[in-house]
C-alpha cells in the first residue's frame, strides 16, 4: 500500500466540503452495539482505518455486520461466541478498550488486551478498571490482558480522579446495564460522550446529566438495537479550518455542529481568521492575511482540544509573532516539531510546552508522520509551504481523516498519495 503522500504547496484553498462522521463518536457507538439486543443501524459512519479494526474486532467475537452503501453499518451482537479483545487488534487503535464495560454489562465476563502505551502519552486505563470494580466486577490483569468477571453489576457512586473520555464512555455504557443507579462524578463532557450517551438513550437507557460533570444513570435490564446519526468530526473540521487559514484561503464546511468548536473558532478568529456559523455550516475566511500567533493551552471539553495542538503548532509556524503552546494532557505529544522545523520551522520544545517563533515560509522538505495529529499537521504544512513536501508513513492519517487527497484537492490543493 502506498505510504507517502506529496504536496505541491502554496496553493490558497478555497471551496466547501461536507463533514464526515466523528472517528471519537463512531468507535465508542460501534462498541455499544455490544449492549443491544435486535439490529443496530449505524449511520454516518466515516471510511476510517480505525472503524475498520473496530468492525474486526466485533466479527472476531461474532457480531454480524453489514456494511450499507451510504456510509452506515448494520450490526447484530445476539450471537457473540468470545468476549476477547486481542493484542493484535488492541495494539493497533486504543479505542478497543471499550469494549471492556459493553462486554461485562451484557455477558458477565471480558478479556480485553492492555492498550500499554503509544507514540503520544502512557495512556494508563486505571481509571475504567477501578471505576467497574466499584461496580462488582472481579478485574485481573495478568499476561498484558485485562480478565475481568461479574455476575450482575451493581449501580455506584464514582468519582473520576481525572477528566478522562473513553473512561467516562466505558462506565456509562457498563452503568445501563448494571443494577439500580450510578453517579458519574468529573465526568468527561466532550460532544462524543454526549452523542454516545444520545445514542444509550434511543436504545432504552436512563441517563441524566449528559453534557455535565456528573451523569446519572438508572440501571435497566435490556437495551434494544436502534438506528443512530454519528455527530459531525470537530477535529477533522478544525484541521480543515487551519489548513485554509494557513493558507490564506476561503472554505465553507457544511454538516458541522459549529457550537463543538467554540475553543477552535475562537482561536482561529484571534490569528485573524473572519469565521461566520448558521446552524449546520462554517465558513472562513483569511483574506490572504498571515496569521497572528495564538497562545495555546489543551485541556479537557469546552476548553482547547489536545486532538487540534499539532495543527496549531503549523498554523503558528508562520505567524506574524512568538506564541507558546502547553500541552495538559499527554507527555510526548510534539513529535510533529522537530519535522516541521525541518521545512523551517523555528520552534522549541521545553517540557510540555512549545514555543514557536513564527518564519514567514515554510519550505518544503521531506518529512516523517509519527502519529495520526502530527500527520495531519505536517499535510497542513506543506500545504501553505513553497516547494513540495513529502510526508512519509502516512497511514497514521487514515485512521482518522476520510478522504483527505479528495477533500483537499476539491479546495484546490494538489496532493497525491504514491
Ligand atoms: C478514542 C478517543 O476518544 N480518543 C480521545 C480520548 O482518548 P482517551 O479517552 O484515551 O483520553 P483520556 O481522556 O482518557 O485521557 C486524559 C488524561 O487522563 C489520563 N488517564 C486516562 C485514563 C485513565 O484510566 N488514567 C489516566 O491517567 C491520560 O493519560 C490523559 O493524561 O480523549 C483524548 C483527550 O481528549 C483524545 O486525545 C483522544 O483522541
Ligand atoms: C489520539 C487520538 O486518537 P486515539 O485516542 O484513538 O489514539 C486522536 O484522535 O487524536
Amino acid at each position: 500500500m502506498s505510504n507517502k503522500i506529496v504536496i505541491n504547496g502554496g496553493r490558497k484553498l478555497s471551496g466547501q466540503i461536507k463533514a464526515s462522521g466523528a472517528k471519537n463518536a463512531v468507535l465508542p457507538i460501534l462498541t455499544a452495539t455490544l449492549l443491544a439486543e435486535g439490529n443496530s443501524h449505524i449511520q454516518n459512519v466515516p471510511h476510517l482505518h480505525d472503524v475498520t479494526t473496530m468492525n474486526e474486532l466485533l466479527a472476531h467475537m461474532g457480531a454480524e455486520l453489514t456494511v450499507g452503501a451510504h456510509s452506515d453499518i448494520f450490526i447484530n451482537t445476539n450471537h457473540l461466541h468470545n468476549h476477547t479483545a486481542p493484542y493484535d487488534i488492541v495494539r493497533t487503535m486504543r479505542a478497543s478498550i471499550l469494549a471492556l464495560g459493553p462486554l461485562l454489562a451484557r455477558y458477565g465476563q471480558a478479556k480485553v488486551s492492555l492498550p500499554g502505551g503509544c507514540q503520544i502519552g502512557a495512556r494508563p486505563v486505571d481509571l475504567h478498571l477501578k471505576g467497574l470494580k466499584a461496580m462488582g466486577a472481579d478485574i485481573d490483569v495478568s499476561d498484558g490482558y485485562i480478565h475481568a468477571h461479574c455476575q450482575r453489576l451493581q449501580g455506584a457512586r464514582i468519582i473520576m480522579d481525572k477528566v478522562t473520555v473513553t473512561g467516562t464512555e466505558n462506565i456509562l455504557m457498563a452503568a445501563c446495564l448494571a443494577r439500580g443507579e450510578s453517579l458519574i462524578e468529573n465526568a468527561a463532557i466532550e460532544p462524543e460522550v454526549v452523542d454516545l450517551g444520545r445514542y444509550l438513550i434511543a436504545m432504552g437507557a436512563h441517563i441524566e446529566g449528559l453534557g455535565s460533570s456528573k451523569i446519572r444513570i438508572q440501571g435497566v435490564d435490556k437495551l434494544r438495537g436502534v438506528a443512530h446519526h454519528v455527530l459531525p468530526d470537530r477535529i477533522e473540521i478544525g484541521s480543515f479550518l487551519v489548513a485554509a487559514a494557513m493558507t490564506g484561503g476561503n472554505i465553507t464546511i457544511t454538516h458541522t455542529q459549529p457550537d463543538d468548536l467554540d475553543a477552535v473558532l475562537l482561536k482561529l478568529t484571534e490569528a485573524g481568521a473572519e469565521i461566520r456559523t448558521t446552524e449546520d455550516q462554517i465558513y472562513l475566511d483569511m483574506h490572504e492575511k498571515r496569521p497572528q500567533p495564538v497562545d495555546i493551552r489543551t485541556a479537557p471539553h469546552p476548553a482547547f482540544p489536545t486532538d487540534m495542538q499539532a495543527q496549531f503548532c503549523a498554523l503558528n509556524a508562520i505567524a506574524d509573532g512568538t506564541s507558546v503552546i502547553t500541552e495538559t494532557l499527554f507527555e510526548n505529544r510534539f513529535m510533529h516539531v522537530d519535522e516541521l522545523n525541518r521545512m523551517g520551522a523555528n520552534i522549541a520544545v521545553e517540557g510540555n510546552q512549545a514555543i514557536i517563533t513564527g518564519v514567514e515560509k515554510l519550505s518544503g522538505a521531506p518529512v516523517t508522520a509519527t502519529d495520526l495529529r502530527a500527520s495531519a499537521s505536517l499535510v497542513i504544512a506543506g500545504l501553505a509551504a513553497q516547494g513540495q513536501t513529502e510526508v512519509h508513513d502516512i497511514h497514521y492519517i487514515d485512521r482518522g481523516y476520510e478522504a483527505i487527497e479528495e477533500k483537499l484537492n476539491q479546495l484546490g490543493a494538489r496532493i497525491i498519495r504514491q
